[in-house]
């Protein structure tokens, strides 16, 4: 009798287990329903709505200078006005350089002579740098440092339509999204500066012959280049202006050892929805596969992108565990679109890196653009049209409103983290 109850149990124990089984993995695999999948796009769209009211009724403080600021500026162009006396001095502080802040020389005028010498110094070899889908050309200087060169495509005045990401790269947005990088004192970029090559005089003597195969003349006899790279086309040409010159942006080549990683908010390019903008959770699940650390270090990034516009980073490169802000030139496209979901990664996680919100409450009332003009001016660069600085100021505002939304919602505890 004892024998049979005991059996009794055991079986009705094993149809429990068995049905927790079952419910377990039909729950955990049953696909939204059209209803709750549409209950989540609304819920996105309530966050845009929520973080557009608090940009429409952001506290004076946000909108108004700070003196605090004022030592960093000078410090700022103290660090970019200067002069340059030789240039094996300021290559020989760039390889011999080792900060935890900043991936190059950052103080006492050094990124003003790094980016005078990547303009004047001598270029020994020019070659396609075929790596990326976009017509870069390899420069190497006479002093051996490494140079990317992406060459001019729009005028700045010209606006571009469609999505985030489209067009071809814009050079003056790698060039100003290093003075940004270096005025939000997110140092983990490389130096960038606006060129002018003279194509028969700089390039063409010393042009690699894998080059000089995908050059042609243009109407007018001059040389142009379609390059080597995933999406160049023969008919997709660079020509040099009517003096023979070529502009674009010089972007300083690192040559360390990256780590890339695919971006967890990145684009699917297609009409397909990534996790991201479908998740209500996504940032809660980040959470278990990677770290606080590099969140926060996304967000950054985040903030940096939403504020140029540039929708277009799929991947990011790490070096000692920072992602380094590599490939900005998809930013200054459209200075009257503001592409608010290029923010997510901050109004989805709602966390920040307190510096980084310290940093950027400094910059408010226009020192950030303004900063931004007087260091490129050094160079003589006009980086972009007064729409874009307009439309940046715009941008930080809206980054302050999606920190007080998060503020409202979790409480400054939760979104501070150091
Ligand atoms: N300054 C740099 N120093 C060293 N490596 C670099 C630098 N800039 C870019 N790279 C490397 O070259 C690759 C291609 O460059 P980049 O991403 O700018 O080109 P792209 O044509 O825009 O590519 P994609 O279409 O994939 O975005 C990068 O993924 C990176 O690994
Ligand atoms: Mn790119």
């Amino acid at each position: 009798m004892s024998m049979n109850y005991m059996f009794g149990i055991s079986v009705f124990l094993l149809c429990l287990v068995l049905l927790n089984i079952y419910f377990f993995y039909n729950l955990s695999t049953t696909k939204p329903t059209p209803l709750i999948q549409s209950r989540k796009a609304e819920a996105m769209q309530n966050v845009h709505k929520e973080i557009n009211d608090h940009f429409a009724h952001l506290k004076k403080q946000y909108k108004i200078k700070t003196s605090k600021f004022t030592p960093v500026q000078q410090a700022l162009i103290a660090s970019f006005n200067s002069t340059i006396t030789e240039l094996e001095n300021i290559w020989n502080t760039v390889d011999n350089w080792v900060d935890n802040e900043s991936l190059f020389p950052d103080k006492n005028g050094d990124p003003g002579r790094i980016l005078h010498a990547i303009k004047s110094s001598p270029i020994a070899l020019v070659d396609n740098a075929p790596k990326g889908t976009q017509l870069k050309l390899l420069l190497i200087l006479e002093s051996k440092q490494k140079v990317l060169f992406k060459p001019k495509r729009y005028n700045l005045t010209e606006v571009i339509k469609g999505p985030v990401y489209a067009g071809f790269d814009r050079y003056n947005s790698e060039v100003f999204a290093y003075y940004l990088g270096m005025v939000l004192n997110m140092r983990w970029i490389a130096p960038a500066v606006t060129m002018r090559i003279n194509v028969e005089n700089d390039i063409l003597p010393v042009a690699t012959l894998g080059l000089k195969n995908t050059m042609v003349k243009n109407e007018v006899g001059a040389t142009c280049i379609y390059g080597k790279c995933y999406y160049c086309k023969i008919n997709e040409t660079v020509c040099p202006d009517n003096t023979g010159v070529l502009e674009g942006a010089a972007i300083l080549y690192l040559e360390k050892q990256f780590k890339v990683h695919k971006s967890p908010w990145r684009r699917s390019y297609s009409r397909k929805k990534m996790d991201w903008e479908k998740d209500t959770d996504f940032c809660k699940k980040l959470s278990h596969t990677l770290s606080l650390q590099r969140i926060l270090n996304l967000i950054d990034v985040a903030i940096f992108d939403f504020l140029i516009q540039n929708g277009d980073r799929h991947h990011y490169e790490v070096y000692k565990n920072r992602i380094v802000i590599l490939d900005n030139g998809k930013g200054l496209g459209n200075p009257m679109v503001d592409i608010l979901d290029v923010l997510a990664p901050l109004y989805q996680c709602c966390i920040i890196n307190l510096q980084t919100w310290q940093n950027l409450q400094l910059l408010s009332g226009g020192s950030l653009t303004e900063t931004i003009k007087i260091l490129s001016s050094f160079q003589g660069e006009k980086l972009a049209t007064e729409e874009h600085f307009e439309a940046i100021e715009r941008r930080l505002l809206k980054v302050y409103a999606t920190v007080q939304y998060c503020i409202e919602k979790y409480g400054t505890e939760k979104v501070f983290k150091h």
